[in-house]
């Protein structure tokens, strides 16, 4: 199939016309399904009133409102949504079939891992970064993954990221074309001792939190460590999951962090000779608030992605199946409102056993997202290794593009050693697929002759010791 000649089609310009409106169709549905879970808080009598799409969306100022190309929005996700469209009940419009393009064109780095200070200019290119083992590739994606919020691909300590020996922490510049323009983005740590936090500057400005960085660009990331998903606990698919949804959602963060609080706070409370009933119950209902936010943002992104996976079917690496199960599974289709008493109930009924376990028994957090072969139709797990590993890598560039098509923007993508396991076509393939997304990507290996097929597609450097040179 892969090596199969394909012969172009030639287009009339009617049929051209044709398909163009087919595509604004499919993101304009895409972006008022969205739009509409995000309405998560309108009680279900508006809900029903709302079916219709346009209406639910205007009642996102329940969720706070944001602004885009100087037109309000409303709904959680809209200020993620960027210029290519404005609010479905007054006026759609998209942008560019090919998302915008973001890229680094900067890059430096002092005293992060083993490099002592780096400085990098870059073109819009897409960067392929070859040495061997030890050499520093992965500290340099790790960096780049510092460009988007939480604490990076490895999830590491902040006071390990800096370099052994350095006092005053660690420092990652970046001048980006970025989602709204040129940024230059500086973050990092003041010092190396344990629980630092990390700072973030747009512009030479402070930045309120890390989230704002999702204003510039959305990083996305494959790496070696991601291989066991599929076999590994449900907490790594969980996480995993999340991130996809917080590519598109940044709110999805904030929710989760406060579900948590609320967690801790309930089985506290708990572990208490006589809990204040009252009190109990105001968690638990800020729980449920949360936790089916939580869980309707997941399935919303599971419904997209699984959209856009079917539409993009027979191409070169395995499609995924995917659902979610351990939360809520058999309240499909029911408003928000309702699934919140019913969590709510489950808590409130759960008091006693929750108490003797010592944590919450059901959430968001008991969630499992569950992934299968379409073509072989098995469950990922089952699969061989070198087919998990093509599951795992149309997965994540499947949710490359919906990022895209969802922001109007291209994700930065970072693809550490994604060619070592794969065959001549595939790479190939493989490259053809992350060139078609319209962003910039990364890549690592240790022998340049893996990016061939890439040719002038890309820049080429060369890692060794904490140095990069061409
Ligand atoms: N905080 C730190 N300070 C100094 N050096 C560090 C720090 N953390 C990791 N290193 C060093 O960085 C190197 C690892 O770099 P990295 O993981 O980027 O290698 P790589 O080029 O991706 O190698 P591989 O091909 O094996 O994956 C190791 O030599 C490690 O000891």
């Amino acid at each position: 199939m892969l090596f199969e000649e394909i012969e172009e089609p030639v287009f009339t310009g009617e049929e051209l016309a044709k398909q163009a409106e087919h595509q604004r169709s499919i993101r304009l549905s895409i972006v008022m399904r969205l739009s509409y879970c995000t309405c998560k808080r309108v009680k279900s009598s508006q809900v029903a009133e709302n079916r219709g799409f346009p209406t639910a969306v205007s009642a996102g100022s329940v969720l706070g409102t944001g602004n885009v190309a100087g037109l309000p929005l409303g709904g959680g996700l809209s200020p993620c949504l960027g210029p290519a469209f404005v609010l479905p009940d007054r006026h759609v419009e998209f942008g560019p079939a090919m998302p915008h393009k973001v890229s680094l064109t900067r890059l430096k780095l002092t005293d992060f891992r083993n490099y002592a200070a780096l400085s990098l200019e870059l073109d819009q290119r897409h960067v392929v970064l070859t040495g061997e083992n030890g050499a520093g590739k992965t500290n340099l994606m790790e960096a780049i993954s510092f460009l988007s919020p939480g604490r990076g691909l490895r999830r590491a300590a902040y006071a390990d990221v800096a370099r052994v020996g350095a006092t005053d922490g660690f420092s990652v510049f970046a001048a980006v074309e970025g989602m709204d323009g040129p940024v230059e983005i500086g973050t990092g740590t003041a010092g190396a001792e344990e629980g630092q936090s990390r700072r973030l500057r747009l512009n030479g400005t402070p930045a309120r939190t890390v989230d704002e960085l999702t204003d510039h660009l959305r990083v996305l990331w494959l790496t070696p460590a991601m291989d066991g998903l599929f076999t590994g606990p449900s907490s790594d698919r969980r996480r995993f999951l999340d991130r996809l949804v917080l590519s598109l959602d940044p709110e999805h963060g904030r929710r989760a962090s406060e579900f948590d609080r609320a967690m801790r706070s309930r089985n506290r409370l708990l572990s208490e000779f006589r809990p204040d009933p009252a009190w109990l119950t105001a968690i638990e209902r800020e729980m449920a608030g949360l936790g089916v936010s939580m869980a309707l943002a997941r399935l919303e992104m599971l419904g997209l992605l699984t959209a856009l996976v079917e539409r993009s079917q027979g191409g070169s690496f395995p499609s995924a199946g995917l659902s979610l199960a351990g939360f809520l599974d058999d309240c499909h289709g029911l408003p928000a409102y309702d699934l919140e008493e019913r969590y709510l109930a489950m808590l409130s009924d759960g008091r006693g056993r929750d108490a003797a376990a010592g944590r919450t028994l059901d959430g968001p957090h008991r969630s499992d997202l569950l992934i299968r072969h379409r073509e072989k139709d098995m469950e990922a797990e089952r699969c061989s290794t070198g087919e998990q590993k093509a599951l795992l890598v149309g997965l994540v560039l499947a949710h490359a593009r919906l990022v895209g098509d969802m922001t109007g923007h291209a994700p930065v993508l970072l693809l550490d050693e994604i060619a070592a396991h794969l065959d001549q076509g595939r790479r190939a393939a493989l490259f053809d697929r992350v060139d078609e997304l319209g962003g910039q990507a990364f890549m690592t290996g240790t022998d340049r002759a893996m990016f061939t097929a890439l040719g002038e597609r890309a820049c080429y450097l060369t890692v060794a010791n904490g140095r990069v040179s061409e």
